[in-house]
């Protein structure tokens, strides 16, 4: 259940209330996410007609000093028609407040739901979008360093320890050489945007093949457009025993190449490119796997799950993206 601080009624009205957009008419808290706290919010609307909305409360993980980015990315991004939940912002112009010591935002709510069987169609249109998203992405202002880089990653196992890895899976510490090999891969010099860098299908709301709404941007960051790619390949094209779907995943390719082709340098980094990034949910998945109590509410994701990816891009990767 995420809802971790407790609003009442009267503290969410008064927080609505510096909002133009009507007044509060009911807060459902989301059981949804793991990370922060989000409510459902309905109100009588700006111009009275009703509207919803989706107030989020940063609870941990995220920098109050990267809000101003990630909240400023969707504005960008919603204002070039990309299908992202603009900001709301207060009527001092704040795109996000402070409530019990925490940063909340309030932001548009889309319609959709995320796929949890994706089609190729589906896969097709998350490509173009993602494509589209990166053109829009370009000229955005700020900039954010990824923090979940390969060498990060690297750093992450390494934390975790042998020990440690090999206590979630006995295959877990092998990893670690292949990390190592990861974290020399230099992605400077290929094309860069500002990039979604976690667009799992539950980061995104479809309407049948449309897509209406990528959410989730807290890993957002400036970064290399084919790790973004490789990220959405990897987290959309193997179904729930771990196959890999070859017409999920070579939709999403021709989807994104049908807006924005890839380079030769990009075509050509793509494999070790999708190990790394089958090594990054790797790496975050076993250092949450350890934090979390084995009596935590949370359900935690299997690590071992992008082990096999790393060996499907390992084993295929080269012919994959030829
Ligand atoms: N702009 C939006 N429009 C409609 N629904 C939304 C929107 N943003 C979030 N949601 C809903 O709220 C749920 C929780 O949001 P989200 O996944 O961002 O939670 P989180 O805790 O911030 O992230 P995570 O679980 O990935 O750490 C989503 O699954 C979705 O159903
Ligand atoms: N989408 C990630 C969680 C956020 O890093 C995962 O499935 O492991």
């Amino acid at each position: 259940m995420a809802v971790y601080t407790h609003l009442g009624a009267e503290e969410l009205a008064e927080l609505i209330a510096h909002y133009d957009v009507g007044e509060l008419v009911s807060a459902k808290g989301i059981a949804e996410g793991i990370s922060n706290s989000n409510w459902l919010i309905e109100t009588t609307g700006p111009n009275g007609k009703g509207a919803r909305y989706i107030l989020t409360m940063y609870e941990r993980r995220i920098e109050l000093a990267d809000l101003p980015y990630f909240l400023g990315l969707l504005d960008h991004l919603s204002a070039k028609d990309c299908p992202v939940p603009r900001t709301i912002h207060d009527r001092a112009g704040d795109a996000f407040r402070m409530e019990h010591g925490k940063a909340v935002a309030l932001i548009e709510f889309l319609p959709g739901v995320s796929p949890t069987q994706p089609t190729p169609e589906q896969a097709s249109a998350i490509g173009e979008v993602l494509a589209r998203l990166h053109l829009a992405s370009g000229d955005f202002g700020l900039v954010r360093a990824n923090t979940m880089g390969f060498a990060d990653n690297l750093r992450v196992l390494q934390a975790c320890g042998e020990t440690g890895l090999a206590s979630i899976n006995p295959a877990l510490p092998a990893m670690l050489e292949p990390a190592r090999k990861a974290a020399e891969l230099d992605l400077g010099s290929l094309p860069q945007a500002n990039i979604h860098a976690d667009l799992f299908p539950d980061n995104v709301l479809m309407l049948g093949s449309k897509v209406t709404g990528l959410i989730d941007f807290y890993f957002a960051c400036t970064g290399a457009m084919a790790l973004d790619l490789a990220t959405t390949h990897a987290a959309w094209s193997f179904d729930d025993r771990g196959r890999y779907r070859a017409d999920v995943g070579s939709a999403i390719i021709a989807g994104y190449e049908s807006v924005r082709p890839l380079e030769t340098n990009e075509r050509a980094l793509l494999p070790g490119i999708a190990k790394g990034t089958a090594l990054r949910f790797v790496a975050s998945r076993a250092e949450d796997w350890l934090d979390t109590p084995d009596d935590a509410l949370v359900t935690r994701k299997d690590p071992m799950q992008f082990v096999s990816r790393w060996h499907y891009y390992d084993d295929y990767g080269a012919q994959l993206f030829a």
